[in-house]
């Protein structure tokens, strides 16, 4: 089968952050409704080589391509969603959840107040998050775990083409990870491609299309990622099998245990 049109691409990617290169020329492509994962130990580039895609950290050399677009011509920001990492640092303006959640729609309506349709994706991305009942509430009196899912509502609510998030599961309990795999399965019926970061796959490994092995700023593709999606799902089939997803979950030694080619 063709390989699916690309919604992403980087070619030869180098990016360094103050004096450090931490992409060494990487090539990352993400294909039309497809899921890719980024794995790899931290430290590895996987959140730099991320925000290079989304405009946050600009490539030092190589290529950028955005829905068939170079970077430099992309203006459709309205087609990708975000989910940033984790961060436990307190929000520093008070905001209701809802807010937060309709600032997803911003990019769609310009800047101008929310329609009834915006209105209907606020409220259902709060509904996948299972926050519904907490919209009028501060961001402030959320749990770290509560807040992470507040932003994965905010991309969900932009309705994006390409989803991106950065370790979406971190702090989020066992039930909300399920509820957020499902919201995502959706998502991904729905056409919509997705570029995720992932120390754990967890309940999402059923939906990973493809695994990349970020390892020391250069990007490996896994060898047999129908493996890694057994591997996540049944770690204790084989002695083998729990080796690596041990190393899936650590995210240190994935390549050791399903060598890795360079991408
Ligand atoms: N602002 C910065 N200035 C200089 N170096 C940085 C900066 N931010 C990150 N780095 C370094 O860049 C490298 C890659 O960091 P990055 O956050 O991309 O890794 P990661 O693979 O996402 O790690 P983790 O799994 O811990 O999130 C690390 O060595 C890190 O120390």
């Amino acid at each position: 089968m063709a390989a699916p049109q690309p919604v992403m691409s980087l070619r030869a990617a180098t990016a360094s952050l103050g004096a450090r290169t931490v992409l060494r020329g990487i090539d990352l492509t993400v294909g039309s409704g497809e899921v890719v994962a980024l794995l790899g130990a931290n430290g590895s580039g996987k959140s730099t080589a991320i925000r290079t895609v989304i405009g946050q950290v600009p490539l030092s050399g190589g290529e950028l391509e955005l829905f068939g677009t170079p970077f430099a011509r992309f203006r459709d920001w309205r087609r990708i969603g975000y989910v940033p990492q984790r961060s436990t640092a307190a929000a520093g303006v008070p905001a209701t959840v809802r807010e937060v959640v309709s600032s997803g729609r911003l990019a769609r309506t310009r800047l101008r107040p929310l329609g009834r349709a915006d209105r209907a994706a606020v409220a259902r991305a709060l509904d996948v998050v299972g926050l519904g009942h907490r919209a009028k509430d501060s961001v402030n009196a959320l749990s770290g775990g509560q807040h992470q899912r507040v932003l994965i509502a905010r991309a969900l609510a932009s309705e994006p083409d390409l989803l991106i998030m950065d370790e979406p599961l971190a702090g989020v309990d066992l039930a909300a990870q399920d509820v957020l795999a499902e919201a995502l399965r959706e998502q991904v019926g729905r056409g919509t491609s997705v570029l995720l970061v992932l120390h754990e796959a967890g309940p999402l490994a059923p939906l990973i299309d493809r695994a990349v092995l970020m390892r020391d700023g250069l990007a490996e593709s896994v060898a047999d990622p129908e493996r890694l999606h057994d591997l996540a799902c049944h770690p204790h089939d084989t002695r083998d099998a729990a080796a690596t997803a041990a190393a899936i979950q650590s995210g240190l030694s994935v390549s050791e245990a399903n060598p890795g080619t360079h991408a």
